[in-house]
């Protein structure tokens, strides 16, 4: 599929099968935009009714991280392509498919391989690549963190080397902290791999996402295309609000493009890419990067003429892509609040009523007081109001208990 692709008819025997490793909110966008070219598409997730479930041909249950199950699930289903959309994945199981050539893994099963670790990917980009990032160490018990801590300094941010969304992940500001903090990590981490990183805090001035995508040019080759910079807010480590775009020095501009160039070109393959820099002045430091659309991200099915998701699916089927920005907006988190199963949502006519607002609720059957549960999004002629009403619009949304 390197060169001009060719697309079947789903579930006929020339069908695209497209299989998702994950199914949440941002799989299910992808799902909808591969659905739209008429791919078959099988969505895999760990529990059942996942958001990308209710879009596909095909809906999978399994523990995706038992090697065996994946690859007997690979074998029935035959997929064309495989596309990782979680971090808890057996990519051990991915590398070794696709070396013996039974599977095509996007971007490439290293790439899941390395980001699915914070060890992975750090040691690529600051040791291989010489990337700016934070001063880093690992450790591997309280002891090593008591020392790695010591070693950074305060204040530190440690986190598990497998997690995401901010899970398990604290900020230090003294030796004091240490220990709950390795209690935190143990408990938070996707997979418990038992180690952590310790990072050195960045003051930064502000964070964005460089939603990077590798794509094929007319002749086949792979040409590298940038989104307008994508501006954040974290809080405990898991993004509220996303904007684009962020302005940016040119000098930091043309770093984060260079950063963002390195180290997707070192990943390798096709699809879009979610580069994380954080920013101070002219000073750029990598700090990770999701080989698939970013949470962060999501403003972008407001703001551009090609949503990430659009963007992903059609680079990975080999086709060409437009990364432009149509208007400026904002993204707003609606967290679940409630913990409970078949929660409903009032207020979402109110929230449509915010001039230039749409909103998404992803269909999660069970809600958790912080899981994320819909995003609002806004356009206007500028960031600052569209930020405003997205979070407006989130406002307007309230989680109440199902019926
Ligand atoms: N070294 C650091 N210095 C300052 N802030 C940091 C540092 N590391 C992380 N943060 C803050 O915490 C946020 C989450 O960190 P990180 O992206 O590593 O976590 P994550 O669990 O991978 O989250 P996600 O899956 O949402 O990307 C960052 O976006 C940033 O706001
Ligand atoms: N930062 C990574 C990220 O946003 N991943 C997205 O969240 C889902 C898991 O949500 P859940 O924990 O609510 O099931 C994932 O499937 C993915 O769509
Ligand atoms: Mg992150």
């Amino acid at each position: 599929m390197t060169k001009a692709p060719i697309l079947g008819t789903p579930l006929s025997s020339s069908s695209t099968r497209v299989m998702l490793l994950g199914s949440g909110e941002l799989g299910k966008e992808v799902i909808i935009s591969l659905q739209r070219l008429g791919i078959e598409v099988i969505a895999v997730d760990r529990y059942a009714n996942a958001p990308g479930h209710q879009v596909a041909h095909r809906a999978h249950v399994i523990d995706m991280t038992d090697g065996d199950a994946l690859a007997a699930l690979i074998e029935r289903e035959q997929p064309d392509l495989v596309v990782p959309e979680i971090e808890a994945i057996a990519t051990d199981k991915l590398a070794e498919l696709e070396a013996a050539g039974k599977i095509t893994c996007i971007p490439t099963a290293r790439a899941a391989q390395l980001t699915m670790n914070r060890e992975g990917i750090r040691r690529l980009a600051a040791e291989e690549l010489g990337l700016a990032t934070s001063p880093y160490r690992f450790a591997s018990s309280l002891d090593e963190l008591k020392a790695a801590c010591a070693e950074i300094g305060f204040p530190n941010v440690v986190k598990p080397v497998m997690s995401s969304s901010g899970k398990g992940q604290s900020k230090l500001d003294s030796a004091d902290d240490v220990e709950n903090a390795w209690n935190h990590a143990a408990a938070g981490g996707r997979v418990d791999a038992g180690r952590v990183i310790v990072e050195g805090f960045i003051d930064f001035d502000y964070e964005i996402t460089l939603l990077t995508v590798r794509s094929n040019n007319a002749d086949g080759e792979i040409v590298t295309g940038f989104c307008e910079p994508i501006g954040h807010k974290q809080v405990q480590g898991d993004y509220v609000e996303s904007w684009q775009p962020q302005v940016m020095s040119p000098r930091a501009l043309e770093s984060a493009r260079e950063i963002a160039s390195k180290v997707t070109a070192s990943l390798g393959g096709r699809g879009v890419f979610g580069v994380e820099l954080f920013v101070k002045g002219d000073m750029v430091w990598f700090s990770e990067v999701s080989p698939r659309p970013h949470d962060t991200g999501m403003v972008t099915m407001a703001t551009q003429i090609q949503s990430e998701f659009e963007l992903h699916a059609k680079a990975i089927l080999g086709l060409p892509v437009n990364p432009e920005l149509r208007s400026a907006g904002a993204s707003a988190v609606i967290y679940g609040q409630l913990e409970q199963a078949g929660i409903a949502f009032e207020g979402v006519a109110e929230a449509l009523r915010v001039p230039g607002s749409d909103i998404r609720l992803f269909g999660k059957p069970e809600s958790f007081a912080r899981r994320r549960m819909g995003v609002a999004l806004a356009t206007a002629p500028d960031v600052d109001t569209a930020r405003q009403r997205a979070l407006e619009a989130a406002g307007k949304v309230r989680p109440v208990a199902g019926k």
